[in-house]
């Protein structure tokens, strides 16, 4: 049976992040890709050079033209703009029932540019992490979302307790902006009480522009195909620690991840993934 998921993000022309390394990731997990796209960004390795929004409704036809047709496994949301789209997103989600929802809560590009106008946050609180099957923030979107400073592990515990107050069912801190010596690690927390941390050897490049989509759409194909959220998380972490380790040298700036790599070079290109209870 071919297995179907679901993005709602924007694109990313430069093919690194958004959309695009979404539909890459599903791809390459075996999964059959949707989309609906809620902004087109004109974007490249170097930086965002225009966003462009898709207004609620165009975003809203998009999603009920695929749950109409297709049996979605799991959906996830990454660039979503405005706080009329996260409306237009959450009440369409709504009428179709529960059904697994990754939310990779994205805010800034690299560069430094806003994917998520400021007056979005409260939406984003309030009508879609509720829905969340796993939320998977970056520490300073973690800091936005749970209104307070990360600086210690007692931070980044806290901060994950916040994010499941607010209704997500898991939370996985990731730390690509935090480094822990050699280490770049994930905290995964679940409000069933599941804890453990993802930690892989940090990998010095400036290659990693699309690393939060490539990892949220990683753990969407695995929930598509049945895997509890932990066993999700855990391959997803496999796989973006290949897809850095053999990172594509493109571009001139941050070049993208190589979603190739898991499939290709094994498991985790040589760079071993360590799970700590
Ligand atoms: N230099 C790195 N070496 C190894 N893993 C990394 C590195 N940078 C990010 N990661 C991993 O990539 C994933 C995405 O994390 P992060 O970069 O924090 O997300 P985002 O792209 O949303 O800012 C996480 O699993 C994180 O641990
Ligand atoms: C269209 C679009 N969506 C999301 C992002 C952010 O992607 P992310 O994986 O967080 O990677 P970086 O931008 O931090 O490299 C994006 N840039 N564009």
């Amino acid at each position: 049976m071919t297995v179907v998921a679901l993005t709602i993000a924007g694109s990313d022309s430069g093919g690194g992040a958004g959309i695009q390394a979404d539909l890459k990731t599903f791809q390459e997990l075996g999964v059959f890709g949707t989309s609906a796209l809620t902004a087109v960004t004109a974007q490249n390795t170097r930086g965002v050079h225009g966003v462009y929004p898709i207004d609620a409704q165009g975003v809203t036809a998009q999603i009920r033209a695929v749950m109409d047709d297709f049996n979605v496994g799991a959906v996830k949301t990454g660039m979503l703009f405005s706080a009329n789209i996260i409306q237009a997103v959450a009440e369409t989600l709504q009428s179709y029932g529960p059904s697994a929802l990754v939310i990779d809560p994205v805010m800034i590009a690299k560069g430094g540019a806003s994917l998520l106008l400021d007056e979005a946050v409260q939406a984003m609180k309030e009508l879609l992490i509720p829905l969340a099957s796993v939320i998977t923030p970056n520490i300073p979107e973690a800091e936005v979302l749970a209104s307070m400073s990360i600086k210690s592990d007692s931070d980044v515990v806290e901060a994950a307790n916040r994010l499941l107050k607010l209704g997500a069912k898991a939370v996985v801190m990731k730390g690509g902006h935090r480094r822990q010596a050699n280490y770049a690690e994930d905290l995964f927390l679940s409000a069933a009480g599941e804890r453990f941390t993802l930690r892989s050897e940090w990998i010095e490049t400036k290659d990693t522009h699309g690393t939060g989509c490539t990892f949220s759409a990683a753990i969407t194909a695995q929930i598509a195909q049945g895997k509890t959220i932990a066993e999700s998380v855990i391959t997803a972490k496999h796989f973006i620690q290949a897809a850095i380790a053999d990172g594509l040298t493109l571009g001139g700036g941050h070049g993208p991840t190589n979603h190739w790599a898991y499939k290709r070079l094994g498991k985790t290109a040589g760079k071993d993934v360590v799970l700590i209870d």
